[in-house]
């Protein structure tokens, strides 16, 4: 597979000189252009710690991260993240939001025009083009998250990093949001590395889902391919046996061979 996004050997030990704890050791994955990768794997086993790396948050302790052979050693515009929590700014409106996004990127590149239309273009993708002078406290908080996913989008990165994005909605919303996430990979094609904690989730909108081991000292301990044709649709995926054989693995993997510590005392 040619690397497009390439961890190698990534490690990183917190409080190096007080306490260490080496929260990963050894973390090694490629990235192909387009693919959408899930991380999932129990509470604390240092997936955010990964994502940020990867954004450039983090600087690892060993190893590095590399988009399309660059090291990566500063957060940049190229990986954009959607957090759990949206994280718009309340004073401007969910236009001005994406618009600040779109300002800050294409504000030399493109006119005064096509940056308002690519500012509309992402809102409608995302479902939103009927809110744009709302303000984030008038809009739910699936709306809000709806608006960062365009924010993020409209600035066109290398890599959309999600740290369970849909984390903090209810059943119905996160429904909704998945779909129209699968949507916009169908025909977008994005490279996506996405945290979560939801099987369903993961399978539904993965490439590849990668499984990470219980920390600390975390690491991959199993990749496993989603062989599901896109479009997918949630409904016809419901009887499906490769879905449910996929489904079958990682929750096998995360509560038959990498239990959490704390199972057996709940
Ligand atoms: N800045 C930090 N300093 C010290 N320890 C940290 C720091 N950030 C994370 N850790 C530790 O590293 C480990 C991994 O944390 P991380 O937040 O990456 O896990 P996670 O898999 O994303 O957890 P969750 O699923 O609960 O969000 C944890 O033991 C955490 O306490």
């Amino acid at each position: 597979m040619s690397a497009y996004l390439s961890i190698e050997g990534v490690g990183i030990t917190f409080n190096p000189r007080k306490s260490p704890t080496p929260a990963l050791v050894g973390v090694d994955l490629k990235i192909a252009k387009g693919e959408f990768v899930s991380i999932i794997g129990h509470s604390g086993c240092g997936k955010s710690t990964l994502l940020n790396i990867v954004a450039g948050l983090l600087k690892p302790t060993l190893g590095g991260v590399f988009l399309e052979r660059q090291l990566v050693d500063a957060p940049g515009p190229d990986r954009a993240v959607v957090f759990q929590n949206h994280s718009l700014l309340p004073w401007l409106t969910v236009y001005d939001n994406v618009r600040l996004a779109v300002n800050k990127v294409f504000g030399k590149t493109r006119g005064e025009a096509e940056r308002h239309e690519w500012t509309l273009h992402n809102l409608n993708l995302v479902g939103m083009s009927h809110a744009i002078a709302k303000y984030p406290s008038e809009v739910s908080g699936g709306m809000k998250q709806r608006v960062g996913i365009a924010r993020a989008l409209a600035m066109e990165p290398k890599v959309l990093l999600m740290d369970e994005p849909f984390g903090a909605l209810d059943a119905l919303n996160r429904a909704r949001l998945q779909d129209a996430l699968m949507g916009i990979q169908t025909t977008l094609r994005n490279t996506v590395i996405m945290i979560t904690h939801d099987v369903d989730e993961a399978v539904l909108l993965s490439d590849r889902i990668v499984m990470m081991t219980n920390g600390p000292a975390a690491t991959i301990g199993e990749v496993l391919d989603i062989p599901l044709d896109r479009a997918r649709k949630r409904l016809d995926l419901a009887d499906d046996t490769t879905y449910a054989h996929c489904r079958g693995e990682v929750l096998r993997f995360l509560y038959a061979r990498h239990r959490p510590a704390d199972a057996d005392a709940a």
